[in-house]
This record gives structure tokens, C-alpha cells and sequence, in this order.
């Protein structure tokens, strides 16, 4: 059978982050910041084409210059840049201001309001672009807000017509939606309706709007419906995989220099969709997840410090038990 043209399709949203260059001060003392490329699918989708895969993207940037600086250098990431659609309305790009007070204490002040991103329409998702993949990726705060989320609903939908992989990365941003009832309900939707759902314990939690959940009451859950493959992660304690016919899968985090916090989660997704696409069978994707995590959080930005599978391959090996 042909190989289709991508491996991945990532869809949400593309913007900036802008990180402290100061650390171990609160962002009214700081006064330089670095600008990347940020928000979790662009950083998962730069991941992923940093690591070999074919990757494509769907959202909607503004027609400006920062729109302008995250389209050039998705590119200059090798990701397919020809679904990112512009907007016309003048609507701007999400700005994700970071402190870094401690290697513990880190923390991100979003500007959100009229996101390009969240202005996806569904009529701007493409049936034929989506046909070229094996997998779409589609984020949860794509969910927070119409149009995004009617576009996020019906890409989902061809992409099961298509026989697509769908996977399901919590992101959960509270920030960015009205009611935890409401993220409830789109998350368990979309959930129920993908081959792997990728989050946090507490992600889970907001899916469910349930305080202290367990891993074996949500994999119950989500087993009666489509998922095969859960992944849940417990940041430093490390994550589970679990399978639909029953495998159980630990990940341990890996030791590391940690400068910040935030970028973990979107480096871990972009290295365990590799070994996973690439072969390497759950038990190694956990340990590219988790290797790429520790590489991310010891560096400054999430997208520019994606890892290599030469660096992701070096760590693991340092520290095999
Ligand atoms: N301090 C750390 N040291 C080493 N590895 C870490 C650290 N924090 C997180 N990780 C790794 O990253 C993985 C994902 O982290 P976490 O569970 O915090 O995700 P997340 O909350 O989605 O991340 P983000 O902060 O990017 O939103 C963990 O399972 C672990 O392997
Ligand atoms: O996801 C975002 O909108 C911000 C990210 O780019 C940021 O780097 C981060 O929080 C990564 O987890």
C-alpha cells in the first residue's frame, strides 16, 4: 500500500511564547524575554518533524507579523505549512508570557483574547489534506470555544471516516474556558472517540470533573469506547500506557538539570508519537517521552529545544538501570 504523504497532522494552535531571558525572578522584575514559536500543537508538530516524522498542520494564524514569524519558521521546521489558513479578521496571535522564579516555581501569563487560532472554522478543514496522514493530533483547547471546537469536532469526524489515528492530547488550559462542567463534556466527547488519549492525572480529572481520580477508573471509563491506548502522565513520578487488551506499561522520569517547568508535556508527546509511529513499541515510547521531557525542561524554550533521536537515545542510555 502507498505510504501516505504525512505521518502526523497536528491542529490548534500556533503562537508565541515569549520566555524570560532572567531567571529566578517574577516577571514584574523581568525585563528581556525571547521570542519562539509556542502553543502545544505547533511545539508538538515542531517536535515530531525535529525527530523525522512528515508533519503537517491545521489552524489559523493572524495576517500579521507575528503570523508571519510563526508560519516562516513551522517551515524552516519542515512541517507542511499549506493548511494554516490566515485570518482576515484581524483577530491575533496567542502570546504565552513565562517567569522562571525557580526551577519549581515557574509560571505562564496567557494572552488570549481574540486568538487567531480559536477562530478556525469548520469549513476551513480540508478532507483531502486530511486523507495524506496516518495520524491527526488535535489538542483540547481547540475544544474551549466555537468556531475552533466545531472544526476540531469535524476533523475528528473525517479523520474516522478516513482511518485516520486520532489522538487526543488533553492540554488542558483552564484559563481558557468558561465551566470545568463544560470542558467535561467536549473532552469526554472527544475522548471517547480517539485511538490515543495523551494527558496528565489531573487532565484526566477535568475530563471527568472529578477530584482524584484513579488510572484504573479512567481507563475503565474510555476502554468501553474507541481508545486502545491511554497514556497518563504523573510528571516527576513518571507515566502509564495502558492498552485496551490489558498491557500495563510504567515510564520513569528521567534525572535532569531542570531550568523550567512548562514544555514538558508537549516534548513528551512529540517523542512518544515518534517510537510509537516509528515501531518502537509502547514500552520504548514511554522512554522517548519521558528522555525528551527531561531535554526540554532543562532548556529555555518548548519548541526551539525539541531533541534529536541521537540525544533522546544518549539519555536513555546514561541512565538505564
Ligand atoms: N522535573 C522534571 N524532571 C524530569 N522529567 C520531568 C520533569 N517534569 C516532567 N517531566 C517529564 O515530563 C513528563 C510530562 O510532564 P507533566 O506530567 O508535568 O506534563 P504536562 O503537565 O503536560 O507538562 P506541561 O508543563 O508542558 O504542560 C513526565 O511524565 C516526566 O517524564
Ligand atoms: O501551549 C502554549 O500555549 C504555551 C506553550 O508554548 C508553552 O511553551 C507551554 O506551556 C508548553 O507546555
Amino acid at each position: 500500500m502507498k505510504k501516505k504523504n504525512f505521518d502526523m497532522i497536528s491542529l490548534g494552535r500556533a503562537c508565541i511564547d515569549l520566555n524570560a531571558v532572567e531567571y529566578n525572578r517574577g516577571m514584574e522584575e523581568t525585563m528581556t524575554f525571547s521570542k519562539y514559536v509556542g502553543g502545544s500543537p505547533a511545539n508538538i508538530a515542531i517536535g515530531s518533524a525535529k525527530l523525522g516524522l512528515n508533519v503537517g498542520f491545521i489552524g489559523k494564524i493572524p495576517d500579521d507579523q507575528h503570523g508571519r514569524f510563526i508560519e516562516n519558521y513551522m517551515k524552516k521546521s519542515g512541517i507542511d505549512t499549506s493548511n494554516m489558513i490566515l485570518d482576515t479578521e484581524g483577530h491575533k496571535a496567542g502570546l504565552a508570557f513565562t517567569e522562571i522564579k525557580s526551577p519549581e516555581e515557574c509560571s505562564i501569563l496567557m494572552y488570549r483574547e481574540q486568538v487567531a487560532d480559536l477562530y478556525l472554522t469548520p469549513n476551513e478543514i480540508n478532507e483531502e489534506y486530511l486523507k495524506s496522514a496516518e495520524m491527526l493530533v488535535v489538542s483540547g483547547t481547540a475544544l474551549a470555544q466555537s468556531p475552533s471546537r466545531e472544526a476540531v469536532l469535524k476533523a475528528v469526524s473525517l479523520a474516522k471516516k478516513n482511518q485516520l489515528k486520532v489522538v487526543f492530547e488533553l492540554d488542558y488550559r483552564p484559563y481558557t474556558w468558561k465551566n470545568p462542567a463544560e470542558t467535561a463534556v467536549y473532552y469526554s466527547l472527544v475522548a471517547e472517540q480517539a485511538d490515543i488519549v495523551i494527558g496528565t492525572r489531573d487532565e484526566y480529572d477535568s475530563m471527568e470533573n472529578i477530584v482524584n481520580g484513579t488510572n484504573e477508573a479512567t481507563i475503565a471509563y474510555l476502554f468501553q469506547h474507541s481508545p486502545e491506548l491511554i497514556v497518563i502522565k504523573h510528571g516527576v513520578e513518571g507515566s502509564y500506557a495502558y492498552t485496551k487488551a490489558g498491557g500495563i506499561y510504567q515510564g520513569k522520569a528521567y534525572k535532569t538539570q531542570v531550568l523550567k517547568t512548562f514544555g514538558a508535556g508537549d516534548s513528551y508527546a512529540a517523542a512518544f508519537l515518534f517510537a510509537l509511529n516509528s515501531g518502537k513499541g509502547i514500552e520504548k515510547a514511554l522512554k522517548y517521552g519521558s528522555a525528551s521531557a527531561a531535554i526540554v525542561v532543562s532548556k529555555h524554550s518548548s519548541s526551539e529545544a525539541m531533541p534529536t533521536v541521537a540525544e533522546i537515545e544518549q539519555l536513555i542510555q546514561e541512565q538505564e538501570d
